[in-house]
């Protein structure tokens, strides 16, 4: 147990699209003896995450698209299977996966279950995640969703069976750690 944290500094060593920052900060021990240490954190603020889901077909849906992270550290083709997720700029969590879900999948849905809340790599990124579950239908679908434009998001929507999109973790088709978490959290709870 360490307590007592007091931040020395702070640099910002990049501030381009998100913020890389360096922070020395000291902590008092349980022996009583004050340390001093360095940690850098990446903060590109705080995201959200949603599954929906039909009962009567099913089925999730999920998307896919290029992550040059995951391209860069071994993922071949660098597209990757997620649930719908986004930054929450200004929104509340809720708000927030409203309109990703619609801007991402195209369904427009009005009521989502919040879960849990989650830090998905708290060593180095500051990021929150929210994670909400919601029921779908095909009158929800509004447009063919596939992200911001402007944004050259190019996000492909697809609608899988549930035991098909479990079996994609065990084959590793799913490697997202949010998504294999809600896939699971589903199965968990009986819910498909
Ligand atoms: N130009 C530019 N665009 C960037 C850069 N970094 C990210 N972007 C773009 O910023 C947009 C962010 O899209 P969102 O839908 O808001 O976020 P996300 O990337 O899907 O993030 C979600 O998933 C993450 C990964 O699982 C989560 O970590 C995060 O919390 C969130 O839920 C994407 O189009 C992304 O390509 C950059 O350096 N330059
Ligand atoms: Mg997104």
């Amino acid at each position: 147990m360490i307590k007592d944290v007091n931040i020395l500094k702070t640099e910002i060593l990049s501030d381009n699209w998100y913020v890389l920052r360096k922070l020395t900060y000291e902590y008092l021990r349980k022996d009583g003896k004050h340390i001093v240490q360095t940690r850098e954190t990446y903060d590109r603020g705080n995201g959200a995450t949603i599954l929906l889901y039909n009962l009567e077909q099913k089925t999730v849906i999920l998307t896919r698209q290029f992550r040059l992270p995951t391209f860069v550290n071994g993922n071949e083709t660098g597209m990757l299977i997620e649930a719908c997720a986004g930054l929450l700029d200004k929104d509340n969590p809720e708000d927030c996966i409203r309109r990703e879900t619609e801007e991402e999948t195209g369904y427009r849905i009005n009521h989502v279950q919040k879960i849990f809340e989650a830090y998905m790599s708290p060593g180095s990124v500051t990021e929150l995640l929210y994670f909400f579950i919601a029921e779908y239908s095909k009158l929800m679908k509004v447009t063919d969703g596939g992200g911001v434009e402007h944004e050259e998001e190019n996000i492909e929507v697809l609608e899988l069976p549930f035991d098909k999109a479990l079996s994609m973790i065990r084959s590793n088709e799913i490697k997202d750690g949010k998504t294999i978490m809600l896939l699971q959290h589903l199965r968990l709870n009986e819910l498909l």
